[in-house]
């Protein structure tokens, strides 16, 4: 489809970015169960980034579901192009400087695999958010393992559709353990010496 585009030569390069910014570009995805604690844990480390003068941008389902992907529902196959486009747009914020954030159940590992295929292994740092769906359950944020109980809810993850989890994340977070600071300043700690330009 796209034989025929040919690529323009932009005399900016995302070298000239990343030097402006004084840091590199990274992209960090959060995977886990609704209400496993992806978007609290996000939230905290993006603050924690960003008051150290990192340039960053969140992604999560509130600013890409009810946009970009507002056509898409939770099928199979929809969580699959939901997760291609959002790694598309990621890739493009990576290539404008920016440290990402994102925070999406994405609960296929083929859809993950591709996500690296697209952003480049090197600028990809897999969170894995593991909470039990007891847990998950018990906290029931937006009430909807609630509604999936009841069959309000179709393909609910953990519930009638699949999480497969992680087998080599780059990070785990288990949240029913270690309380949510520590859990920042191990990811914050984990991805600082990544962002130095001077680190090959
Ligand atoms: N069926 C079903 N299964 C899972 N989640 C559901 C479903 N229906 C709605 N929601 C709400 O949508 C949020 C998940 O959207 P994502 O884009 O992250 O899902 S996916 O990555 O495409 O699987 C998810 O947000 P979080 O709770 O923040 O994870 C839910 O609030
Ligand atoms: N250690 C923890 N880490 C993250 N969230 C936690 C933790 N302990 C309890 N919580 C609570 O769990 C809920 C997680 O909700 P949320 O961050 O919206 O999850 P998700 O984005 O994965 O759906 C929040 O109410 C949060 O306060």
């Amino acid at each position: 489809m796209s034989k025929n585009i040919v690529p323009h030569n932009y005399h900016i390069t995302k070298q000239d970015r990343l030097k402006k910014n004084n840091h590199k570009s990274l992209l960090l995805w959060f995977t886990g169960l609704s209400g496993s604690g992806k978007s609290t844990i996000a939230n905290l480390v993006e603050n924690a980034l960003f008051n150290d003068g990192i340039n960053t941008y969140s992604l999560d389902g509130d600013n890409i579901r009810k946009g970009i992907n507002n056509d898409l529902s939770f099928s199979a196959e929809d969580r699959t192009e939901n997760i291609r486009r959002i790694a598309e747009v990621a890739n493009l914020m990576l290539d404008s400087g920016l440290v990402v954030l994102a925070a999406f159940v994405s609960p296929y590992k083929k859809d993950r695999e591709n996500i690296r295929t697209i952003v480049k292994d090197v600028n990809f740092v897999e969170i894995y958010v593991n909470t039990s769906l007891e847990e998950c359950e018990r906290r029931d944020v937006k009430g909807l393992y609630k509604k999936a109980r009841l069959g309000e809810i179709k393909n609910m993850t953990g519930i009638s559709a699949p999480y497969e989890a992680p087998e080599n994340p780059d990070i785990e977070i288990n949240t029913e353990e270690e309380n949510i600071e520590d859990s920042v300043m191990r990811i914050v700690d984990f991805i600082k010496p990544k962002l130095n330009l001077k680190n090959a």
